[in-house]
């Protein structure tokens, strides 16, 4: 046993290695810092070797902090371009990693050189009260990007420099990975997640599918759109475990071999933002026949027919979360578990305001609305009994709490319908991945929902109308100057100053209208998002709304940036903008 003081590896060996690792993969230059955000790190693959090699290390002290627990990384760009890619770490529940230790991740990615990647590992050590000589444990996945094979490397080299115990699970979807963590750490519990494999993975969701469907009749076919990514190979496996007579699936862009393909005019990111189907739908489908669409890591799913006057109908995540709330809902009372299991739905600012209505109002559920990014959702949904939260943009699960999972197993069904709705709720329970929102298991949910509904797209889609909406993006040159006021969800900004109340003004205008704006996490611009009554009104509002923003960014950039009026009239006029709708300046915050 060493003689150092708690926290430091035998004769500061990690520590020394770690300042080594740096110097075999050195920082690249870039022009701002990295930061840890909503979806871990993601940029242009050729600069994030180095990143790796710190979230190598950071894993390695979660796992000791964590009493040698698996923790997970995830090397993925989700639906960003294939150039890109991307890493995330999954905590021992298969949680996303906790809030509080992003800035670890954060500091050491922006490490400028050796002798400072060493001084924040020791300071980690330090703060977090990590003692050195316990294991650590991670698993590694990745999805078909061309890059992960290079940046597993510098990966692996930083869990090696720190002595963790590593398992490459190869090729996986960011679900699966967040199962296998969660497997993993409960294989020695009384309730054990599931066989920690991905074998194990698709023989859960198979049997639980097998045993939803036993009360249901097969509903026609379904076409998957799997964004020529991971999510192709992983549904072919799943489906040798599914029940053959219940489901037939259809595939279309499983082109994971052509690296350039993927996500490209394709996959659930692309439907839902651009209102419109893959290339292959917009060839072949005829009216009513069910498509969906997964992204790049399959953690996402997005439904879509055309209707028969051939219009385009897109059933996002808002339309998912109605569904799988109704059904859940009707199952709790039927199995009569309504005094002791009580659900609720949660959805983000960008949720489409009719189906906020539809579930307080018809299916008279409590919703709660948080700030953007599943991590948000996730923890409040954690909260209730049966919480199910959705993005609008098809991100979501439903999660059961374990006084739910505890009352589900021990009511005594009073009659053949009560045993037939507590039987489904069971299997639900084990279909639906209680980690993450799963594009797989999603999928299988409103498969099984529409089957035992008896429902076709059409009657799925009937159930509500949407208000005509829109989601557009400016890019600005600095989103920090963007910041909404706490408490509101991200529905007012309170900077810069001023912007809100030009805002308000131009909403009010118009029957039913929202619109609000936000910094992206994730890519250099403001979001806007705008619905009303009317899709014409829409347009207007949003456009407004986009000019009040494209003067402020004028503003914001002509303090910083022109040399002079005339440049920066020039720079107006190339917007095409008029001179006299122009604020008067704020300040550059
Ligand atoms: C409006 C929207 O769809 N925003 C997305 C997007 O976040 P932004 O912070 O809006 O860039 O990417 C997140 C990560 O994938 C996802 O959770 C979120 O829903
Ligand atoms: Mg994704």
């Amino acid at each position: 046993m060493s003689s150092l003081p708690l926290g430091y590896s035998i004769d500061g060996e990690y520590e020394k290695a770690v300042e080594k690792g740096f110097e075999d993969f050195p920082r690249a230059p870039v022009d701002k810092p990295f930061s840890y955000g909503t979806a871990g790190f993601r940029m242009r693959a050729d600069l994030l070797d180095y990143v790796m090699l710190t979230v190598g290390v950071l894993a390695s002290l979660r796992s000791r902090k964590l009493m040698s627990n698996t923790i997970g990384i995830m090397i993925t760009a989700s639906h960003n371009p294939a150039e890109d890619n991307g890493v995330k770490l999954v905590d021992p529940s298969g949680d996303m990693l906790e809030e509080t230790w992003e800035h670890w991740a954060t500091a050491f990615a922006n490490a400028w050189e050796p002798a400072k990647l060493k001084a924040a590992y020791i300071n980690c050590i330090e703060e977090c009260k990590i003692d050195q000589r316990k294991e650590a444990h991670v698993i590694i996945a990745r999805d078909t990007r061309p890059s992960g094979d290079r940046l597993v490397k510098a990966l692996i080299a930083g869990l090696e420099a720190t002595g963790t115990k590593y398992t490459d699970y190869g090729y996986a979807t960011t679900p699966q990975l967040h199962y296998l963590v969660r497997a993993i750490n409960t294989q020695r519990q009384a309730q054990p997640y599931g066989e920690p494999s991905e074998e194990g993975y698709y023989k859960k969701l198979g049997s639980a599918f097998t045993t939803v469907m036993q009360y249901a009749n097969p509903n026609g076919a379904l076409t998957v759109d799997c964004a020529n990514g991971i999510g192709a190979p992983k549904l072919k496996e799943l489906i040798k475990y599914l029940p053959e007579d219940k489901l037939q699936i259809n595939i279309v862009n499983d082109r994971i071999e052509q690296a350039d393909l993927l996500n490209e005019k394709c996959g659930a990111d692309f439907v839902k933002t651009q209102q419109r189907g893959p290339q292959d739908f917009v060839q072949t489908a005829k009216p009513g026949e069910r498509w969906c669409s997964f992204d790049g890591d399959a953690d996402r799913i997005i439904y879509y027919f055309n209707d028969d006057e051939k219009v385009f109908r897109l059933l996002d995540g808002d339309r998912i979360a109605t569904l799988a709330a109704s059904f859940i809902g009707d199952l709790v009372r039927k199995a009569g578990l309504e005094d002791e299991v009580k659900l609720a739905v949660v959805q983000t600012a960008y949720a489409n305001g009719a189906s906020t209505r539809y579930i307080e109002q018809t299916l008279k559920l409590k919703v709660e609305c948080t700030a953007t990014g599943v991590k948000h959702l996730h923890h409040v949904a954690a909260r209730y009994d049966i919480g199910v939260y959705f993005e609008a943009n098809g991100h979501g699960t439903v999660l059961f709490h374990p006084r739910a999972l505890k009352a589900i197993r021990k009511h005594e069904p009073q009659s053949p319908a009560q045993l037939e709705a507590l039987d489904t709720l069971k299997a639900l329970t084990d279909l639906i991945n209680q980690t993450v929102g799963d594009a797989l298991s999603d999928m299988l949910l409103v498969e099984a929902v529409l089957a035992h509904k008896e429902w076709t797209v059409k009657e799925w889609n009937l159930t509500y109308k949407d208000l005509p909406n829109k989601l557009a993006k400016v890019n600005v040159a600095d989103r920090s100057s963007y910041r909404t006021a706490h408490g509101s969800a991200e529905r007012q900004l309170e900077h810069p100053t001023g912007l809100q109340a030009k805002i308000d003004d131009i909403v009010k205008k118009y029957q039913d209208g929202r619109c609000f704006v936000r910094a992206s996490g994730t890519e250099d611009a403001v979001r806007v998002y705008g619905e009303a009554a009317e899709i014409f009104d829409v347009e207007d509002m949003v456009t407004r709304v986009i000019e009040s923003i494209s003067i402020q960014q004028m503003v914001l950039v002509g303090n910083t940036s022109f040399r002079d009026q005339r440049q920066q009239e020039e720079h107006e006029m190339g917007l095409g903008l008029e001179r006299g709708a122009q604020e008067p300046p704020v300040g550059n915050g």
